[in-house]
């Protein structure tokens, strides 16, 4: 405790040193100055922005703050911090600095799904040991608060399943091409200058935002450490106009999505399923009306239900709200004399590989519009035991005159290696001209799905 200038007693500042000075970091210290009188009186002490470590000093910036305030030494800045927030991304120097900040005493708040994702019980481990806070509510599902009801709300509940849109640069490029037939590039570039997009894009178009996002979440949901290398990830690069008008005629959208489920190994022993891809969901589902940056994910617990959770999954406000929040919630934890809740990672169920996860196809065929191909294909699935929900026939007059048919099979449920088998079985078919599409189907009831 201090006495300030009137004689009344004043309560010690926290020190807060912001690593980052980007789209996200840019509004976690416009906030910080800007709303400190509630920030003190919400923590029962001031907040005080002791340093703002930047790449480059002296660069124009959108920032109302004391110049005086940026370093290019975030080593020694953290080193004077009670809370530091880590919103630089990427490993390195994230990581070190994170270790370095814990190993002098501070929490840490991050909104570095990447870092998590590929390293997190490096970190969890040195907060423990340090007895420090590490949150990070930020890195998944942006504003949403996920991770906190998950860690702490549902505690007492046995979560069985995850599910949702955890990544807003690839719901807004493919809402884009759906709703305005946008380009991929356009939409990709309109999603970048929004700063929704992450420093390296391929990230979010290629599905590892995604998949470091489902990690995290299956990690905290399955009391499993499950890391990026352990889920199954595909991006939205594949994802063609064709497709996109394909899913239009079937009644359906796409959407990138994170699944993490508790599921069965061929021997019946308990494991987790985790992945990341682009599936073709029904107009009438709740996750087809999630438009432009937009993130929601569902929560199945065995107690609680289906519980559902949307809101900005990205951009520079929405994310600092929940990095902000956290630094609310480490500020208090201080105050008290005391941290929050840990990583539980006593499960240690075994992640199922892709090829035993059990989903569901569309497959489109160009073919030869003649008598006995229909059983042809019909009999390709039937032997890798992939069993057919409906096929739709559609005559089609090619560019030589000659009549085709357009296939389109959408399948049961069937394990992801006889359902891949299958498809490159259908290719060596002298009768099938070419597998025009293959997008997995989720959301629609169907045996096993
Ligand atoms: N932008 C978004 O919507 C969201 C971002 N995140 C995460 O938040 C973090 C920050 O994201 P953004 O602000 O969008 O990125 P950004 O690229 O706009 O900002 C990062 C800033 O860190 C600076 N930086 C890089 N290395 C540095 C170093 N060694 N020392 C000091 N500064 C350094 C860069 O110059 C840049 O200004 C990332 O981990 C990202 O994944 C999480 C949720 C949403
Ligand atoms: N690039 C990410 C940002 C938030 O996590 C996204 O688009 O979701
Ligand atoms: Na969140």
């Amino acid at each position: 405790m201090t006495t300030n200038g009137e004689g009344t007693t004043a309560v010690k500042p926290l020190k807060v040193a912001l690593l980052g000075c980007g789209v996200v970091g840019t509004e976690v210290a416009r906030a910080l100055t800007t709303n400190a009188a509630d920030f003190a009186a919400r923590v029962g002490a001031p907040l005080e922005l002791i340093g703002i470590a930047v790449r480059r000093l002296g660069r124009e910036r959108d920032l109302d703050v004391d110049p005086a305030l940026f370093t290019t030494d975030a080593e020694d800045l953290v080193t004077r911090a009670d809370i530091v927030v880590e919103v630089i991304g990427g490993i390195e120097p994230a990581r070190s600095l994170m270790l370095r900040a814990m190993e002098h005493g501070a929490g840490v708040v991050t909104a570095n799904k990447a870092l998590l994702a590929a390293d997190g019980p490096t970190l969890y481990e040195a907060a423990a040991r340090h007895g420090v806070d590490l949150y990070y509510e930020a890195s998944v599902a942006g504003a949403i608060p996920l991770l906190r009801p998950i860690r702490e709300s549902l505690a007492g509940d046995q979560i069985e399943r995850v599910l949702g849109i955890v990544n807003g640069t690839t719901n807004y490029m493919l809402d884009k091409m759906d709703s305005t037939g946008q380009s991929f590039a356009d939409a990709l570039e309109q999603a970048q200058a929004l700063g929704y997009a992450e420093a390296d894009p391929t990230a979010d178009v290629d599905g590892f935002d995604a998949a470091a996002k489902a990690a995290i979440l299956a990690s905290l949901a399955f009391h499993t450490r499950v890391s990026l290398d352990d889920v199954h990830r595909e991006g939205i690069s594949e994802v063609s106009s064709a497709d996109v008008l394909a899913a239009q005629q079937q009644g359906c959208v796409i959407k990138l999505l994170s699944i993490c489920e508790r599921s069965r190994t061929a021997d019946g022993a308990e494991a987790v399923s985790v992945r990341v891809h682009p599936a073709m969901l029904p107009l009438d589902h709740q996750l087809a009306s999630v438009r432009e940056a937009f993130n929601a994910v569902f929560v199945e617990a065995t107690g609680a239900g289906q519980l559902m959770f949307y809101g900005p999954g990205a951009g520079g406000q929405p994310t600092a709200s929940a990095v902000l929040g956290d630094v609310v919630a480490v500020a208090r934890h201080r105050r008290a004399g005391g941290r929050g809740p840990g990583e539980y990672a006593y499960a240690e169920l075994p992640v199922l590989p892709m090829a035993d996860t059990v989903t569901r196809y569309h497959v489109r065929l160009d073919v030869a519009d003649r008598p006995g191909v229909l059983a042809q294909v019909a009999g390709v699935f039937a032997a890798h035991d992939v069993s057919i929900e409906t096929v739709q026939q559609r005559q089609v007059t090619g560019d030589d005159g000659v009549d085709r048919a357009v296939l389109v099979v959408t399948t049961h449920a069937a394990t992801d290696a006889a359902l891949s088998t299958t498809v490159e079985e259908l290719q060596k078919l002298d009768s099938v001209d070419s597998v025009a599409g293959v997008m997995r189907v989720e959301g629609t009831d169907s045996r096993g799905a």
